[in-house]
């Protein structure tokens, strides 16, 4: 049988508000399981921009990173938030280890190609390093990964979080028995945005569609969508979307997704 694997993706609105994110960090160093975090950090990064006189831009909820962009993408994720977090997760007795894509060649990419829309220095991931998280695992190292990649020429990526931990869940699949979890503010995907009690209980492929021909998801739920189906297809076990109330055991208000 193989052995079990979390791997959890936080939110710009978590990781932004001190006492949201502590308390996230204090039940996910409670996880007894192995575990694997990523964090996002777009909200921040976009503050930087703004603060440097640049305007962020997002085309379907991913970023068009220039040069500027990236470097600012750098300092924020593989900096700033990712050191944060693994300091606080030491606190916690969480042996963490910060990791950006280039770290120990643990993510490959490549520049997204430009089909109508430049990305910039966006990346694709091409493989995903498991044999290398499995033993930081093995070693009770707990990953921290950030939303960056490289292109082992040298050149580090953007990559969106919702991406890097999809790619991850798949990777990690072949080894462990691999639930995904998408932690963010709100109580699941929504039907009614103006209800935070409209919880869709479950999405399925067919909904999925619907649901993106009537406008309901919209802008950072679109990559994060696509990517559930994607981990979903590709031997995730089991994907889900909610608050901090995934992991308390007795919540049962998240939205599941379904093949
Ligand atoms: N139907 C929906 N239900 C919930 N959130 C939605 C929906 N449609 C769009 N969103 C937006 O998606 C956001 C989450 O995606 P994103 O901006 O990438 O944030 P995160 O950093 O949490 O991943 C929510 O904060 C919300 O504004
Ligand atoms: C290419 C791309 O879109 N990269 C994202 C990476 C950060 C991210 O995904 O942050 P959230 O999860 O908090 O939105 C960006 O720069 O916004």
């Amino acid at each position: 049988m193989k052995q079990q694997l979390s791997i959890i993706k936080i939110g710009g609105n978590i990781i932004e508000n001190d006492a949201e994110l502590l308390k996230f960090l204090t039940l996910f160093s409670q996880m007894t399981t192995p575990k694997i975090l990523v964090h996002g950090g777009g909200k921040k990064a976009n503050q930087v921009l703004q603060k440097m006189g640049i305007i962020p831009k997002m085309v379907n909820g991913r970023r068009i990173t220039d040069a500027a962009s990236l470097d600012v993408a750098i300092m924020v994720y593989g900096g700033l938030t990712n050191k944060k977090i693994v300091a606080k997760l030491q606190s916690l007795h969480c042996n963490a280890i910060g990791m950006s894509g280039a770290d120990a060649n643990a993510i490959q990419a490549h520049k997204r190609p430009v089909k109508d829309i430049d990305y910039g220095f966006a990346g694709d991931i091409d493989n995903i390093n498991s044999d290398l998280i499995a033993n930081l695992l093995n070693l009770n190292i707990t990953p921290v990964f950030c939303a960056l990649t490289h292109n082992q020429k040298g050149q580090l990526l953007n990559t969106n979080a919702d991406t890097i931990v999809s790619e991850l869940a798949i990777g990690m699949s072949v080894t462990f028995e691999t639930t995904l979890y998408y932690c963010f503010e709100l109580n699941g995907v929504l039907r009614d945005f103006q209800n935070k009690n409209s919880v869709l209980k479950n999405i399925d492929s067919d909904s999925y569609k619907a649901l993106i021909a009537e406008g309901i998801i919209s802008e950072g739920m679109l990559p994060k969508l696509h990517n559930c189906f994607h981990a979903l297809k590709n031997g995730v076990k089991e994907v889900r979307i909610g608050n901090l109330a995934l992991f308390d055991n007795v919540n049962t208000n998240y939205t599941t997704l379904v093949l």
